[in-house]
């Protein structure tokens, strides 16, 4: 007779959409928040025979994320979530573990007063994870769509029967930037200075392989944030083809590309502080 047996398990309420309005004299402020929370605990009687005596609901999961906006405002997403994930924590005997990621959807004033413009694509994002070890704060972007139209290349790779790709010296580079970075405690008001320093890095790299960027960017980061401890890249290649339009008489003296959507290189890595102590629940969902 086979038996089995429950695995790690965690339950929660997921995407709890969140738009809190601050108004004031001098125009209002609108925060735009998509929440995730995630438990973990003294569940299994639930799982394995229905009894919830030890489940907080998932509505009143949700609820608790409207009520924490009003009760305590949002300064911050990491400050949000890490007052939610302790919540949980500290106030159901049954949980013993939360993890708490929120999104945050950016919107820029358009006449200072009460309309809004929603900014591009790109995504802040923030996960906690809190139990009895500590508090891990990971800060986010997600979306952050970069290109640079020279100062790239890609040479020397491996050939073998099935390489067709030729060697460039110069080749547009554009990814889509999702990064992640781990502070090393409770995390301060980091996000503009790592998402600069991303930026920059890109820029300012000559480009002999996008995994040569990707540890750019994240030493970067490493360097223009004391509290940040590691950084995580996950980089599309999202690849720039020059168009053949010799069949046209024209030449093409890297003008005109071909922009793949798919398929697309995938370059991932992170890059930590030589001392630092990896924190593996602090990336786990
Ligand atoms: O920067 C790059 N890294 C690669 O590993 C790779 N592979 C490829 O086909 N093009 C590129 N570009």
């Amino acid at each position: 007779m086979p038996t089995f047996a429950l695995g790690p398990n965690q339950y929660g309420k997921a995407e709890t959409r969140i738009v809190r309005v601050t108004r004031g004299p001098g125009g209002d402020e609108i925060t735009d928040l998509n929440v995730s929370v995630s438990l973990r605990g003294d569940l299994a009687a639930s799982h394995l025979t229905g009894d919830n005596a030890a489940v907080l609901p998932t509505d009143t999961q949700k609820n608790t994320v409207y009520a924490f906006a009003r009760e305590h405002g949002i300064d911050g997403i990491e400050a949000f979530a890490t007052r939610l994930a302790r919540h949980f924590v500290e106030s159901q005997p049954s949980i013993h573990g939360a993890r708490v990621a929120v999104e945050q959807y950016p919107w820029q004033p358009v006449d200072g007063r009460h309309s809004f413009r929603r900014d591009g694509g790109e995504i802040r994002t923030a996960t906690v994870h809190h139990d009895d070890a500590g508090t891990q704060v990971v800060s986010g972007v997600r979306d952050l769509v970069l290109l640079k139209t020279t100062d790239s290349e890609f040479h020397g790779f491996v050939q073998d029967r099935y390489t067709t790709l030729p060697e460039t010296r110069d080749r547009i580079l554009a990814t889509s930037v999702n990064a992640t970075w781990r502070h090393a405690g409770p995390a301060g008001d980091a996000y503009g200075t790592a998402r600069a320093a991303l930026i920059e890095a890109f820029a300012d790299t000559h480009s002999l392989a996008l995994q040569q960027t990707l540890y750019a960017m994240g030493e970067r980061v490493l360097a223009a944030c004391p509290g940040v401890v590691e950084v995580k890249l996950s980089l599309p290649n999202r690849h720039h083809f020059l168009v053949d339009l010799t069949p046209f008489g024209l030449d093409n003296p890297n003008e005109v590309y071909y922009a793949a959507d798919r398929p697309y290189g995938l370059i991932e890595g992170s890059v930590r502080r030589d001392d630092d102590v990896a924190e593996e629940v602090a990336w786990s969902f």
